[in-house]
């Protein structure tokens, strides 16, 4: 069963036809990379996943979203414990100005735990799953901002583990990063994957095929393709999607 349903989704701001009548389905435990050129609706197609755009007073919508069969839209909706389940890693690491600690424990304490030792464990834990324990363990009270980007990065992939999520958001999350630190993020998408559920919106093409199993061609707001991703770039069977991963446009 696909842990995500997408049908007829229809996004505007104001007046401009953001997402033209999207449908899809993400795989449950997988990676899904979004590719296509810059503005043609990546990003807010992962946040209408997570009501991110809800934010934004002229998005309006038509159309439904589904997490594990539930209407992400419906009124009745929780929409902080929808956020919760939903994580969200951005293309700027964004590390709130406080410990390396706090940053991880911080959603924790939010979301109602107060037992100092349950706290550190899954903060540890958390840091752990993220790659990043064995660099930190040593400086957990320094401040998370000393950290190097490609740290910073994982320290905000470890906040999003500690709480729980189901799947994770990723919106460029190496764009500003070096090599190394990049190729670390994108091992640690391949660990995590076994247990989330995780959506990678990327500009670069080797990415999308080192990183994903499925991946979804965006143009102006359509998807255009969505495949196995060895398929898509080995075989495209649109003209635009053959066009666009052949670095003809773009
Ligand atoms: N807050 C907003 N208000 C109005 N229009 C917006 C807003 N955010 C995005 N848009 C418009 O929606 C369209 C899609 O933008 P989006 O950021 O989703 O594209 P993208 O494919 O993620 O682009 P990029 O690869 O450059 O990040 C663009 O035309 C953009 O200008």
């Amino acid at each position: 069963m696909n842990r995500i349903e997408v049908e007829n989704l229809n996004v505007y701001f104001g007046d401009a036809h953001i997402l033209k009548d999207v449908n899809t389905g993400i795989p449950k435990n997988t990676v899904t990379a979004l590719i296509g050129p810059s503005g043609c609706g990546k990003s807010t197609f992962i946040r209408t996943i997570n009501r991110m755009n809800d934010l934004i007073p002229s998005f309006s919508h038509t159309g439904n979203v589904y997490l594990d069969g539930k209407d992400v839209y419906d009124p009745k909706m929780d929409v902080v414990d929808l956020r919760k389940k939903v994580g969200m890693v951005f293309q700027k690491p964004n590390p709130f100005p406080k410990s390396i600690f706090e940053n991880v424990a911080y959603g924790l304490k939010i979301h109602g735990i107060s037992d100092d030792d349950a706290i550190s464990a899954r903060v540890e834990e958390s840091l752990r799953a993220a790659a990043l324990w064995d660099e930190v363990e040593d400086k957990l009270d320094n401040s998370a901002m000393g950290l190097s980007g490609g740290q910073q990065q994982r320290l905000c992939i470890a906040r999003t583990i500690a709480n729980n999520p189901e799947v994770i958001l990723m919106d460029e999350p190496c764009s500003a990063l070096d090599p190394i630190s990049t190729t670390k993020v994108e091992d640690l998408i391949h660990k995590l994957k076994r247990e989330y559920t995780i959506l990678i919106v990327t500009h670069n093409m080797q990415q999308a095929t080192r990183v994903s199993k499925y991946t979804s061609f965006f143009l102006n707001g359509e998807i255009i393709e969505s495949n196995l991703t060895d398929k898509l770039f080995v075989d495209p069977k649109n003209k635009k999607t053959e066009d666009y991963i052949t670095g003809r446009f773009g």
